[in-house]
């Protein structure tokens, strides 16, 4: 069948668009998926409008050319038929399809003059540490892989790192690209003439043979450097600077890690003026804000009319940094956040040609001019609720991860460098706990009963062998010492013996206490130092920090018929 008397063809689709190329022509159509509701004209054109005025001007310094486009009933119930057929099975479940359709340019080809276009498009997602995810060390994409795994979404969790590549560092740019290869689930595809290549199945052989047939890069690796070099471009400078990267070889080793680096910004800030960092800019306007979305009762669509206006009345050109920067400043927090959501899900797409051509950008390799452009999709206003449905996505990730991370604690690992990290925490959790509860030992053979060693929640016990390992390692460095010979009763020092002896010592100088006794009763239990930290302190502790003290000369421990005292010089 033809689509308003042009051929088409199948090019990819997501939760609300089916994208189908107008053959011969450099348009796309998006077909929008209905859900309960059905879209009217009125709705898609302030879309559209939003992605032309706001979004694409924020992100790309070209004009973006969307307009509404309205397919006859007959065709459209035709269409529906024919891409049952090709459409994935898994997103089949959404078949209504709206007689609006956007009309735009195909990103995945440079231009039908061309007999070669090839496109590389990056779902990259958030590409820093939100705050509320400080704390676990882990950015919300690789949190997300853990639900994902967990509901059997994916079969493995990627080792890509949204971090990596908006770091501005090259050489993990350059990791991050890898790992995306290795994995590319729904955030790396290829396509060649507007046909998907590389996919979600595919795998790494297929892209070193797709780099061969490709025929303009000697390895994967100047591949990367292409597509680096690409998305930290002076986008000012775009059509007038060039620069051969024909050197690129060699391979970056794929690393595992544990946590999401996020010391980035020095590589970063030299690349203010790139793709990159425009997209990471208004991806951060959601950190530190606090909103309520639930207090907010429309359906949520208001901002994009109100958000349009506001451009057109004041006549701002979003490309120009002042007018972005005085529009990102005056915007409502909640329509800030909706604008980094969108940023957040949004696909990167760089097409490229070996056949030059001048009216685009280039990037020299060797004798070669490669032209290329790079855009961006998806681009689409998102409901307010999407802002909550995230809230409750992070809270979920939170609590896996930490159950992971405990469970991860429960058994001592093998593998050197993750067993050092494991004892770690295990004597910060160790002396946190003590601390807050005043105690200063512990009975290895009672542990079981204590909620420390014992954690019900997640059906977990650490085992005596492994607290008695854990506590021969606290002794190494005299944060721990065995009671009795047999090693089942253990002294802790959240603070050294020197640290509490000090602490005594400044508490006797600074109230005048020097050259005079006190009982240790006192000491411990007076009300003059109910306001200290070794107030309660464990008598055996506290003894043992005087001795130390006395050793220095700075006190002397005395005996009196029914209790003990102590002079501080
Ligand atoms: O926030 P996330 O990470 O769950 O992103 C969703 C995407 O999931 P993924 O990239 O696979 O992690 C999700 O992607 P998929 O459909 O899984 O390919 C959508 O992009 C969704 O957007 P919308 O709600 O359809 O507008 C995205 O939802 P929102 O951007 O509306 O939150
Ligand atoms: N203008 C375009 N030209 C060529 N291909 C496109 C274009 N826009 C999107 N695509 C392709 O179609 C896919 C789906 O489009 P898009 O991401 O806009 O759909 P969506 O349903 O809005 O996505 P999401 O699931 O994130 O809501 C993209 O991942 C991309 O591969």
């Amino acid at each position: 069948m033809k689509l308003m008397g042009k051929d088409w063809g199948y090019i990819n689709e997501g939760n609300a668009h089916i994208v189908l190329q107008l053959k011969h022509t450099e348009y796309v159509l998006r077909i929008i998926k209905d859900g309960t509701k059905i879209s009217d004209f009125e709705s898609v054109q302030k879309s559209v409008n939003f992605v032309n005025f706001v979004m694409y001007p924020l992100l790309c310094n070209s004009k973006c050319v969307q307009e509404v486009i309205n397919i006859p009933l007959k065709e459209l119930d035709e269409l529906r038929k024919v891409l049952h057929t090709v459409r994935p099975e898994n997103r089949r479940i959404k078949s209504v399809l709206s007689k609006y359709a956007i009309q735009t340019l195909n990103l995945t080809i440079l231009s039908p003059k061309c007999p070669t276009n090839y496109c590389i498009e990056i779902k990259p997602k958030e590409g820093f540490l939100a705050s509320r995810l400080k704390p676990l060390s882990k950015c919300y994409y690789c949190l997300k892989q853990y639900l994902k795994l967990e509901k059997s979404h994916i079969e493995e969790k990627s080792s890509y790192c949204p971090l990596d590549l908006f770091s501005g560092n090259k050489e993990r740019m350059k990791l991050a690209l890898m790992n995306l290869i290795d994995n590319p689930q729904n955030n790396l595809k290829l396509f060649d003439n507007g046909q998907v290549i590389y996919h979600a199945n595919s795998t790494k052989n297929d892209f070193t043979e797709i780099i061969r047939r490709i025929d303009i890069f000697h390895s994967i690796m100047q591949f990367l450097e292409f597509i680096i070099e690409i998305l930290l471009k002076d986008i000012k400078k775009d059509n007038d600077c060039f620069e051969d990267i024909s050197r690129g070889a060699g391979y970056y080793p794929l690393k595992v890690k544990d946590e999401c680096i996020t010391k980035t910004d020095r590589d970063q800030k030299r690349f203010h003026n790139s793709f990159l960092y425009k997209l990471l800019q208004i991806q951060k306007l959601s950190d530190n804000i606090n909103i309520d979305v639930k207090a907010i009762e429309d359906e949520g669509m208001e901002y994009v009319e109100t958000l349009v206006n506001q451009v057109q009345a004041q006549n701002l050109n979003l490309n120009v940094d002042q007018h972005r920067e005085w529009f990102l400043k005056s915007i409502d927090p909640v329509h800030a956040a909706l604008l980094s959501a969108i940023a957040k899900d949004c696909s990167i797409m760089i097409c490229f040609s070996p056949n030059f051509l001048e009216e685009f950008s280039y990037i020299q390799l060797g004798t070669k001019k490669i032209s290329y452009r790079l855009s961006v999709t998806d681009l689409e206003p998102k409901k307010i609720k999407s802002l909550l449905k995230r809230k409750e996505t992070e809270s979920r990730m939170i609590d896996i991860c930490k159950n992971i991370q405990s469970q991860f604690l429960f058994r001592i690992q093998p593998h050197t460098e993750t067993r050092a990290k494991q004892l770690e925490a295990w004597e910060q959790l160790i002396t946190e706990y003590l601390k807050n509860n005043k105690l200063s030992t512990i009975d290895i053979r009672e542990s079981q009963n204590s909620p420390l060693f014992n954690n019900v929640s997640i059906n977990r016990k650490l085992s005596q062998e492994s607290i008695l390992t854990i506590l021969e390692d606290m002794a190494r460095s005299g944060k721990a010492a065995p009671v009795d010979k047999s090693r089942t009763v253990w002294e802790v020092y959240w603070h050294s013996l020197d640290e509490w002896g000090n602490m005594m010592y400044n508490w006797a100088s600074g109230n005048g206490m020097t050259n005079s006794v006190c009982t240790l009763f006192e000491l411990r239990e007076g009300d003059n130092t109910s306001e200290e930290e070794f107030h309660g302190l464990d008598m055996n502790v506290l003894v043992k920090a005087l001795k130390a003290l006395e050793a220095k000369g700075k006190c002397e421990l005395m005996e009196f018929d029914d209790s003990q005292g102590v002079k501080f010089f």
